[in-house]
């Protein structure tokens, strides 16, 4: 190589590094999904059995607190590979919803894409995908749900496997979140719906790009007595690639936590998080299809274009149809 074609090839900014995955034939398939989605890579799914790739760590030292860290749960052999085939192979959703604020309505967009599987344990999902009831094993009343539950797809479920292997718990939803870079966000909530039972144990995910996880306990009462021994200190962990977060116990109902927008070297990598959970009743069915799927179109990853894009797939058949009207959203805050 010349010296000139070395300096060029110094300058020219790398091809971004793809984590590569060979795609697998077989597919999981449902009435509710927009399109088919393939089973997780051999490939991924080998490596995958090495996990946890690091013993958790426990952090129940402050006041409520108590999480388990995994850093990583998934080695970044395997970790790469795994956002490229999600972030490729996934639908998405751009919520949004109404709220009403002292009679004041507000259009809330979510600041992030979203995207849910799975059924609420009073019912569970037969051979075909249909919804049964949990007890009796028979079809459920059409009228059970108003929203149209999806059962977790394969590649998705072997993660929801290994996860109750590894703590213990056993989760029945999977809810996805992709940060197309640092604006999304989440702001601070907890997870402490009541349809979740208490103390809920909830698995937390990161793939992609790094970002700060915060916490902060919720505003302790002045006439609490006795007063807190050590004042709960906010924590920040720096959430990488393949890292796990168990949150358990005391931890929804006392602490909030966010992913705040963030400039910076990583701030225009997309991110995917994964948690995994157990609802209790119908109302968290109806909830997580609510905020997380809602009524607008599709988005699919646009690999050439490097971005989320409409899929238009649906569009083109409902305009066959003569077009529908989108529904509009109601509902509460979703943190
Ligand atoms: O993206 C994250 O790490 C947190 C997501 C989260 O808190 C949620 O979906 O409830
Ligand atoms: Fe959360």
């Amino acid at each position: 190589m010349s010296k000139r074609g070395a300096l060029d090839s110094f300058f020219k900014p790398a091809a971004p590094k793809k984590a590569k995955y060979e795609a697998s034939t077989e597919k999981s398939v449902h009435a509710t999904y927009p399109y088919a989605v393939p089973h997780l890579p051999a490939s991924i799914t080998e490596s995958l059995q090495f996990s946890p790739s690091e013993e958790g760590k426990v952090m129940n030292e402050q006041l409520d607190l108590d999480l388990v860290y995994y850093q990583p749960y998934v080695s970044p052999a395997v970790s790469g590979s795994m956002f490229e085939f999600l972030r490729q192979e996934l639908f998405f959703y751009r919520v949004q919803y109404k709220i009403n604020r002292g009679g004041v309505q507000t259009v809330i967009n979510t600041p992030r894409f979203t995207t849910v599987f799975g059924v609420d344990a009073t019912s569970k999902f037969g051979d075909g995908g249909m919804v049964l009831d949990a007890k009796t094993g028979k079809k459920a009343e059409a009228s059970r749900y108003k929203c149209k539950p999806r059962p977790i797809p394969q590649c998705l479920d072997v993660l929801r496997r290994m996860t109750e292997a590894t703590t213990g718990e056993a989760f029945n939803f999977c809810l996805v979140n992709y940060y197309a870079n640092g604006q999304d966000s989440i702001s601070y909530h907890s997870d402490d719906e009541r349809f979740l039972g208490p103390d809920p144990a909830i698995a937390s995910f990161s793939f992609g790009a790094k970002r700060d996880f915060l916490m902060k306990h919720k505003p302790i009462p002045p006439s609490t007595s006795p007063a807190p021994q050590l004042e709960p200190k906010p924590v920040k962990l720096q959430l990488g690639s393949g890292d796990m977060v168990l949150m358990r116990g005391k931890t929804q109902s006392n602490w909030l936590h966010s992913i705040p927008k963030r400039a910076g070297p990583e701030a225009h990598k997309g991110r995917i998080n994964i948690t995994f959970r157990k609802a209790m009743v119908k109302a968290g069915t109806e909830n997580y299809y609510q905020y997380n799927v809602g009524t607008g179109g599709v988005y699919r990853w646009d690999s050439k274009e490097e971005k989320m894009a409409a899929w238009l797939q649906d569009k083109i058949a409902d305009s066959a149809k003569g077009g529908e009207k989108d529904e509009q959203n109601t509902g509460k805050e979703q943190s």
